[in-house]
């Protein structure tokens, strides 16, 4: 039994992030800063940092696969798409959020395969909660769909404002940058006006 052990049972959180190193990791940067870790207000914040890190990177740990495993033969051939689905990434390379909503559109498999509806967004909320960047999040959710419901057609919108351009570097906050991906038939220029058109028809 060591001190996290509740901490990683209450965020479900996967053992193999380290979090007494998360911890040791945010003393040194506060240290690095010109901060006193040891001050009040401080104190508990490498502990934090570490809990809420294991919570924003846990998709790390997670496999799309298990989550589209279930899917049910309703023989609805036609689109269906989930829209202004919200979420929280983490950029890369400065380590700062990045949020939006993702559109997400597929048509089921000859034999109707579909999956719950719920499932594309917890798919959304798999390949945020990783240091991510927009183009690969949106190309592993179109993949994913490809994989594991073997659709006729997919298609993932992303819009998202990047903190590392609002508050910092370049400092525009409100610049918004819009990704998609598409796949199958959902290339093909009607099908596609079509689902656009209920992307954008909000
Ligand atoms: N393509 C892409 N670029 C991103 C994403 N998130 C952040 N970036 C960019 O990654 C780039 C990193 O550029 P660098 O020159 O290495 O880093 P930097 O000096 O901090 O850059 P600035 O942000 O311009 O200050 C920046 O232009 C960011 O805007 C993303 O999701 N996709
Ligand atoms: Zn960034």
């Amino acid at each position: 039994m060591t001190e996290y052990d509740d901490v990683i049972a209450e965020l479900e959180i996967d053992t193999s992030i380290d979090l007494p190193r998360i911890e040791k990791a945010v003393r040194e940067i506060l240290i690095a800063v010109g901060e006193d870790p040891d001050r009040e207000g401080l104190q508990d914040t490498p502990k934090r940092v570490a809990r809420s890190y294991a919570e924003i990177f846990a998709g790390l740990h997670q496999d799309p696969g298990d989550l589209l495993a279930t899917t049910f033969d309703l023989d609805h051939e036609e689109m269906v798409l989930v829209k202004d689905i919200p979420f929280y990434s983490t950029c890369e390379h400065h380590l700062v959020p990045f949020h939006g909503t993702a559109h997400i559109g597929y048509i089921p498999s000859h034999d109707g395969k579909v999956t719950g509806l719920s499932k594309l967004a917890r798919l959304v909320e798999i390949y945020a909660r990783r240091p991510q960047v927009q183009e690969r999040l949106t190309t592993q959710i179109v993949d994913a769909l490809v994989e594991h419901l073997e659709p006729k057609g997919a298609l993932v919108v992303v819009e998202c404002e990047h903190m590392c351009m609002s508050m910092r570097g370049v400092r525009k906050p409100g610049a918004k940058t819009v990704t998609s991906a598409v796949r199958g038939q959902l290339r093909e220029p009607a099908t596609r006006a079509e689902a656009m058109s209920l992307i954008i028809g909000r």
